[in-house]
């Protein structure tokens, strides 16, 4: 078959209009559809509809659209690219009654399919586990779901029967799952199964572990022309193979182009997208993203909006735009300006930003004659792609930070320093301390504490080591494909110094006591089962007082680990096990120097400075870092609270707090499947890589658990043993395994 993108540019075909949506006669849902209304979803006032799919919106909607009151154009500011007019969360009404965005499914629920068999003769039942929400759509969740079957695991799309109430909504469903499930490309999240039961309808993916690219231009604020001629080569691939299938996507846009594991394309919600019959077929529905639509598709005038394949070549171009610009070309304060512009092609390039070749590309396919725009081939063979370089992968660490080039022995473009977290600049940095070989074959994990003398920490990324820990937790199973995994460290561990006996022996009691209290708990739960009973309030006022990590970032391939923790305040763990930590209210930091072997003090030294007076000689380059480290997390902070995906630290936990009662890390323990933190007030912190959390007392007796919805409960060690509760349990059983090698390490 020829392909389309080897066919004559696409506006020379002949202009044979046929309206109408693609229908379809499948009986999804149990319904015959013979509605052939189209679908008229419009965004609620409050919503920046910028950057939403419009599906199928009547002439009048369009009106009004156009018409929209100031007060929209207010609520454009809230950019998916930071900048006005952009892209918001996801939420649509219908026309007369707001969608519902509750999948009515537990957390952590099991889900239960009943497949009917292909003979028709009853049905077989199949299980899964619903795991983190993915994201949120204006018509559904997604959520990670694990097939208990066959351990896979996918991406769910959950749409709650509720939202599909009309016909056309579950016209839009049907049209989509129709021909997403031909859409079998490399480049395209693969569609794997359908199916339904009382509240819900489940459309399982192909799952993209890098999010979309919107979530990376929004990091990342514009990308390299390297970096988006490799997704551009992905998308055109794509889209190519779509239109060969006489298939028009018509909402491409940076939030429907997923991100795979490895940095490929995967374009994915063919909500809006449509099968035409013959490649020369016109469609004169209004759908797109207001950002991203074509000019041919605003058009007032019916006869002149019929639109056909060249509107995604159109999408392509403002894609590209946004990627080397960090903003849509069109972006305005309004909806109706944005169409505005968009009619009379209004848009430039910032000064001496984008390359000569890039400018050319992009102008080719944002020509408001669809017919002069290049076919898929012509975009292909353009210079911008064709005569520079395009690297032959990208590492994740791309979607927050820009990658640096070099070339491979056979002139390949490649990424340099690919698992960077941070790009810290020292001026006065010491050269790198030399890694030993790992000398401890015996331990299950590495432990970074203050009875290391080593300058670099040990490591777990060790094979052997993970191995031995993943035979450890064989009974406890925890999601391992997890996005968020730490870098992996390039240092190795050096023998430990023996460390001083008092203090040891004082750390160990503690964290044998915790170990102990945990192992009552969790080996024999007859012999407390009625002990149990109530937490006292003051208890559990302890615990909502408690301080945990709230996030970190591991950079102990180069300088160590830094953290933020709830109450506001920010330190590192540096790779020579010093400490250091920074006030969330005032410029103060207390320096934790490591225990002298020769002490017999059971406290560790620590000395109060502030930014501005300090021992540079010895400390300006952990300063820097503390500063820069503290930056960081607090940006990445603040993100995840403008998104919704994290608690804001109250103004109450921020409360400046005396320096020798801040709170510091004193070891961490990387592990497969989590990390463990103990913190100088003796709690101990299991990050899991599954997001969910324990947070276990000083005592072992009274534990926090933070499931993967982030809702925090706590418990007392027998609540959990009278309820068996499996998520906590399981967990506090795996944490205990950690405790034991940290009570080992600890008591060399
Ligand atoms: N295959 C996937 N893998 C990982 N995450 C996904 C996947 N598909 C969707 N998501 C996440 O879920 C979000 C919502 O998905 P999607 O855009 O398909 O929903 P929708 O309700 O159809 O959206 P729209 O409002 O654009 O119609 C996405 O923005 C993305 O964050």
């Amino acid at each position: 078959m020829a392909t389309r993108s080897s066919r004559a540019p696409l506006g020379q075909r002949s202009t044979n209009i046929q309206n109408g949506s693609a229908s379809t006669k499948s009986s999804l849902l149990g319904k015959k559809d013979s509605s052939s209304k189209s679908i008229a979803f419009e965004r609620k006032a409050s919503d920046n509809s910028n950057n939403k799919g419009i599906s199928s919106m009547s002439s009048n909607t369009l009106r009004r659209a156009l018409s929209a009151s100031s007060a929209n154009s207010e609520a454009s500011s809230n950019a998916e690219t930071g900048a006005s007019g952009g892209f918001v969360k996801k939420q649509y009404v219908s026309s007369s009654s707001t969608l519902t965005n509750k999948t009515n499914t537990p957390p952590d629920s099991i889900i239960t399919e009943h497949r009917k068999r292909p003979n028709g003769d009853g049905y077989t039942v199949h299980q899964y586990m619903r795991g983190k929400l993915l994201g949120k759509g204006g018509f559904a969740k997604v959520y990670q779901f694990t097939s208990l079957d066959t351990n896979k695991i996918y991406a769910a799309k959950i749409v709650p029967k509720a939202n599909l109430v009309k016909n056309r909504a579950r016209q839009k469903l049907q049209t989509e799952i129709k021909i997403h499930r031909t859409m079998k490309h490399v480049n395209v999240c693969e569609y794997k199964h359908f199916f339904e039961d009382k509240t819900n309808c489940y459309i399982l993916l192909e799952i993209c572990h890098n999010q979309s690219c919107n979530e990376m231009i929004k990091r990342r604020k514009s990308l390299t022309e390297e970096e988006t001629r490799f997704f551009m080569l992905q998308i055109i691939d794509a889209v190519s193979f779509m239109h060969d299938s006489n298939v028009i996507h018509r909402d491409l846009k940076l939030g429907n182009l997923f991100l795979s594991k490895t940095m490929n394309i995967k374009v994915g919600d063919f909500g809006l997208a449509v099968r035409v019959d013959s490649s020369d077929e016109k469609r004169k529905t209004i759908c797109g993203t207001p950002n991203y639509i074509a000019p041919e598709v605003i058009n007032g005038n019916k006869e002149k909006r019929e639109h056909s394949f060249e509107v995604d070549i159109w999408s392509m171009g403002v894609i590209c735009f946004t990627m080397l610009v960090g903003k849509p070309p069109y972006e305005s304060k309004d909806v109706k300006s944005t169409y505005r512009r968009i009619l009379n092609n209004e848009y430039s390039f910032p000064k001496g930003k984008v390359s000569s070749d890039a400018r050319a590309f992009i102008s080719s396919m944002l020509q408001s004659d669809p017919s002069l725009r290049p076919s898929l081939t012509e975009l292909r063979q353009h210079a911008f792609i064709s005569h520079n370089q395009i690297p032959g992968s990208l590492p994740s660490s791309c979607t927050y930070s820009a990658p640096s080039w070099s070339t491979d022995e056979f002139g390949e473009l490649q990424v340099v320093n690919p698992t960077s977290a941070l790009d810290i600049n020292i001026s006065n940095s010491a050269p790198a301390p030399q890694a030993k070989p790992a000398s401890s074959a015996s331990s299950k994990f590495a432990i970074y504490d203050e009875v290391q003398s080593t300058s670099k920490p040990a490591v777990s990324n060790d094979d052997r080591v993970i191995n031995k820990l993943s035979g450890c937790v064989a009974s406890c199973r925890i999601d391992d494909d997890e996005v968020r995994e730490p870098p992996p460290s390039s240092a190795t561990s050096q023998d430990p110094k023996p460390s001083p006996a008092a203090a040891n022996s004082d750390e160990v009691s503690v964290l044998e006591r915790m170990h102990s209290n945990l192992d009552v708990c969790l080996a024999n739960f007859e012999r407390i089962q009625n002990g149990g009973g109530k937490m006292e309030a003051r208890a559990i006022a302890m615990v909502e007082e408690s301080t945990w990590v709230s996030r970190f970032v591991d950079y102990t391939s180069k300088y160590g680990l830094g953290f933020l923790l709830n109450d506001g305040s920010s330190g590192v763990y540096f790779n020579d096990s010093t400490k250091a930590v920074l006030s969330a209210s005032s410029d103060s930091f207390v320096y934790i120097e490591r225990r002298k072997s020769n002490s017999d003090s059971t406290s560790e030294p620590l000395a109060t400075y502030t930014l501005s007076d300090y021992p540079e000689d010895t400390l300006k380059k952990k300063v820097t870092l503390l500063q820069h480290f503290r930056n960081y997390l607090s940006e990445q902070q603040k993100r995840a609270e403008d998104t919704g995906e994290t608690q804001p630290i109250t103004s109450d936990s921020t409360k400046s707090k005396a320096p020798e009662d801040m709170i510091y890390m004193k070891k961490w323990i990387k592990t497969k499947h989590a990390m463990l933190f103990r913190l100088s007030n003796d709690t101990v912190q299991v990050q899991f890589n599954d997001e969910t959390q324990v947070l276990i007392s000083s005592e072992g007796n009274l534990i926090t658990f933070v499931d993967k919805e982030k809702n925090r409960t706590l418990h007392s060690i027998s609540d959990i043993a009278n309820n068996q509760q499996t998520d906590v349990s399981k967990r506090l059983k795996y944490a205990k395994e950690i405790l034991s090698q940290l009570i080992s390490g600890t008591k060399r």
